[in-house]
């Protein structure tokens, strides 16, 4: 299976570049930029990585975001994270950013997509990974403050294809963002969105129905909505689930109680991705691994895993061909 598991071409569509900060290379930015760290070594800041809740790990996500400081750390951290695409046989993938987590503490925007977007460029380049750029709003923070980061953003427009909604999901539906993502889909930017991670399935039909999201991330408590599941069956808009993530946050107790293997069963779109790699400790294939051991997933249901990640992907429809061939060539 590991075997398998590797040679699938595989896609991911829910990473937060901050997300696949290492605590080795959060303390080689941390000494560059002197920058003082409540923990002593690598090893008593992984132990804090114990979390309870979304909100538990976004406070200690954040923190560790406070290391990247100029151009060339963005750069650091994004190469890093496409050298274990690399390994891990992930062709493509469609990376989020946080732009407020930065320029609130006064880094240049300019800074932030620079150095992400020369890493991706080399990644393309140098590792033959395609990639896209996702610009993600902050939901506890303003509408106010969503808009001025679109206004900051649009000069750079050519550097990113889309715009999400992530942080901490309970009490800030996605309705309160409605007029700035109007604004977005004017622009002609792709919408997605975090919902049904801790919040309701109501908050997925809204980000379907007041953002017209193309992707949900995460999703999963769409189960508690019969005719959601239905809708999302019907439509195939994808759910780009993190299984490692939700079982570290304890959306599911344990990997045996996820519900991705039925949803795959029932024919929704949904889709294997990691989430924040660095905090939840895997990438793609650990992921991969978790739900085909805790599940008993079959190299059919795998193969038909990485097929969605491809087709929810905003990849060109031949690349997509060109790679459903790949994967349907190992069954
Ligand atoms: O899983 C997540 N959910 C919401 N916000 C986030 N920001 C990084 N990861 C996440
Ligand atoms: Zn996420």
């Amino acid at each position: 299976m590991e075997t398998f598991i590797h040679a699938l071409p595989k896609v991911e569509l829910h990473l937060h570049i901050e997300g696949s900060l290492e605590p080795e290379l959060l303390f080689t930015l941390a000494e560059r930029n002197q920058i003082p760290l409540p923990y002593a070594d690598v090893e008593s800041l992984r132990a804090a990585y114990q979390f309870t809740n979304l909100q538990s790990f976004l406070d200690i996500y954040y923190q560790g975001a406070n290391v990247l400081i100029r151009e060339q750390d963005f750069y650091d951290l994004t190469w890093a994270y496409l050298q274990k695409c690399h390994q891990q046989n992930v062709v493509h993938t469609e990376i989020f950013f946080d732009p407020q987590t930065h320029t609130d503490r006064g880094i240049p925007f300019a800074d932030v997509i620079g150095g992400i977007s020369r890493a991706l460029a080399d990644g393309e380049s140098k590792l033959g990974i395609t990639s896209a750029l996702i610009l993600s709003f902050l939901r506890h923070l303003s509408e106010e403050a969503a808009f001025a980061t679109l206004e900051q953003a649009l000069p750079y427009r050519d550097l990113f294809v889309g715009i999400g909604l992530d942080s901490s999901e309970k009490g800030n539906p996605p309705e309160k963002f409605s007029r700035v993502f109007a604004r977005v889909r004017e622009l002609g930017f792709k919408v997605v969105a975090h919902a049904g991670e801790e919040g309701p399935a109501e908050y997925i039909w809204t980000a379907l129905n007041d953002l017209q999201v193309a992707r949900i991330d995460h999703g999963v408590r769409c189960v508690d909505d019969p005719a959601l599941v239905e809708h999302l069956r019907q439509t195939r808009v994808p759910l780009t689930v993190c299984p490692l993530s939700n079982t570290k946050l304890c959306v599911f107790s344990e990997m045996s109680e996820h519900n991705i293997g039925k949803l795959l069963d029932q024919g929704l779109c949904v889709t294997v991705n990691s989430d924040d790699p660095a905090y939840f400790g895997g990438y793609m294939e650990e992921n991969y691994l978790a739900i085909q051991s805790a599940l008993d997933l079959t190299k059919p249901q795998l193969a038909q895993l990485a097929r969605n990640g491809i087709e929810a992907s905003f990849m060109t429809e031949q690349r997509k061909q060109a790679l459903m061939a790949q994967v349907d060539s190992l069954l």
